[in-house]
């Protein structure tokens, strides 16, 4: 049988694991697919460097039209990362019939219809499972599993190295700086780290699964994103107190047509199933009109998780590829996004604020609330010795966010309110 030919892009954390998968399964992989399948090359930056995995020096390259433009080569594997220069080799592969496999959220958020009407030009697979949520087969199941309803909502802790830092944070009260240098050594965080932190990366992958979920042209510029660097163990250890967990959450929303898509540290309760995701795991929660409440967890980020949706994509292509039917998979047209005001979208919320502590002051934070009407459910000072006695903090009903926003800059110009000290979204 001919082997089936692989030029891997990337010998980092997933592509090692690619490799060991591939090596390790062959005799599986090829009782699947009907031929044996090779990496014949492998696209690196640099050939000299000590690698965690034997492989044949003749088999490195650092040229990446070799890699590409190699005749032999059937399919393409993209684990390298970046944008730009890594969407002109794609192009340029699937320009000369080659499938592409990648795990590049950056690229397929940012470029993915592009580099999808390419591949149907061209008759050629693009599969990105690995892009979202790592060993979780969540693209897949929102493509096929939910082909048939209608998703209302996708909420998801969508990114390992936040979810790994929050959790640390939360139960071993580490500091930030410290875990986040901890899930770069494990491979977990993107070579430039600010991406996970600031919410980026989570924001890139709710971009493609609320385009596949809502089957809507969904773009980043659409994701109104905040990441977790200023979440204080103090707003973590109020949360516990009130029987919440601080997550990076991915909410995307519908209603009727209009949709609305944010990444932003929020409280959620622990009686949620959400609530209990700790380290790098993710899950993704997904709500359809017919299914009801579903829910997806597994490994989110790290070698071999991210390199068996790899390969499990690359056993899609090759499967494709024998049935002839590779380049037919991708919908064939999209809604075009229409986006929920802030007067549509709705939550509740969490403010700790640091007040005057005088007589009244209650009475003037009450009223801004009913003047904006905003409805609240709860009103705690908290009393725990190390705890300040002038903090408030308030549980609001569903509001608004441009109510809650009416409510926060009112805040700026009463003095009985010395600093709002943080403003969380209320989930569950
Ligand atoms: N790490 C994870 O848990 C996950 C990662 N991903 C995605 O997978 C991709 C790869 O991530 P990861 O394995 O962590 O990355 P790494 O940084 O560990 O590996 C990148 C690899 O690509 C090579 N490379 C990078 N840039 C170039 C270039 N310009 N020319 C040639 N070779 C290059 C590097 O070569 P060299 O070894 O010589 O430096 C290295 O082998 C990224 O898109 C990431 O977002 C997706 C899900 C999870
Ligand atoms: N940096 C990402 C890696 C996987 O996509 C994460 O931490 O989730």
């Amino acid at each position: 049988m001919k082997p089936i030919k692989v030029g891997l892009l990337g010998l980092g954390t997933v592509g090692t694991g690619v490799v060991r998968i591939v090596e390790g399964h062959q005799e599986d992989l090829s009782n699947q697919v009907g031929s044996p399948i090779m990496i014949s090359q492998i696209l690196v930056k640099d050939r000299a460097k000590g690698r965690n995995i034997p492989v044949e020096g003749s088999k490195l390259t650092e040229d990446p039209w070799e890699v590409v433009r190699n005749p032999d080569i059937d399919v393409i594997v993209e684990v390298m990362g970046g944008i730009a220069q890594t969407k002109e080799y794609i192009l340029e592969a699937l320009e000369r019939g080659k499938h592409v496999v990648t795990a590049n959220k950056d690229l397929m958020a940012l470029h993915g219809p592009e580099i999808l009407e390419k591949a149907r030009a061209k008759g050629c697979d693009v599969l990105y499972e690995a892009s979202v949520a790592g060993g979780i087969p969540i693209i897949r199941t929102l493509i096929e599993g939910f082909s048939s309803d209608r998703i209302t909502k996708i909420m998801g802790i969508v990114n390992g190295t936040t979810n790994y830092i929050l959790t640390k944070m939360s139960q071993e009260g580490a500091a930030y700086s410290d875990v986040l240098k901890e899930a770069q050594e494990l491979g977990y965080a993107e070579a430039d780290p600010t991406s996970d932190v600031e919410g980026l990366d989570a924001a890139r992958k709710m971009t493609i699964l609320s385009t596949l979920g809502f089957r809507s042209n969904v773009s980043l510029d659409n994701v109104s994103t905040k990441g977790i660097s200023s979440v204080t163990q103090e707003d973590i250890q109020y949360a516990k107190h009130l029987g919440y967990a601080v997550k990076l959450l991915g909410i995307a929303e519908r209603q009727d047509d209009y949709i609305s898509v944010s990444v932003q540290p929020t409280m959620i309760k622990q009686s949620h199933p959400i609530a209990s995701v700790n380290g790098v795991f993710n899950a993704v929660y997904v709500h359809g009109e017919a299914v009801g409440e579903t829910m997806f967890y597994g490994a989110g980020a790290g070698e071999m998780p991210t390199a068996t949706s790899v390969v499990a994509d690359l056993v899609a292509v090759v499967k494709n590829m024998k049935l002839g039917v590779n380049g037919r998979q991708a919908q064939l047209s999209y809604n075009v996004v229409k986006l929920k005001t802030d007067e549509q979208i709705a939550s509740k919320f969490f403010l700790l604020l640091h007040v005057e502590d005088r007589a009244g002051v209650l009475a003037q934070i009450a009223q801004v609330f009913s003047n904006r009407d905003v409805s609240i459910e709860s009103v705690m000072q908290p009393s725990t010795p190390n705890m300040s006695s002038t903090e408030i903090i308030i549980i609001t009903h569903d509001a608004s966010k441009a109510a809650m926003n009416n409510v926060l800059n009112d805040f700026e110009s009463l003095s009985a309110v010395r600093k709002i000290k943080s403003v969380y979204r209320v989930e569950g």
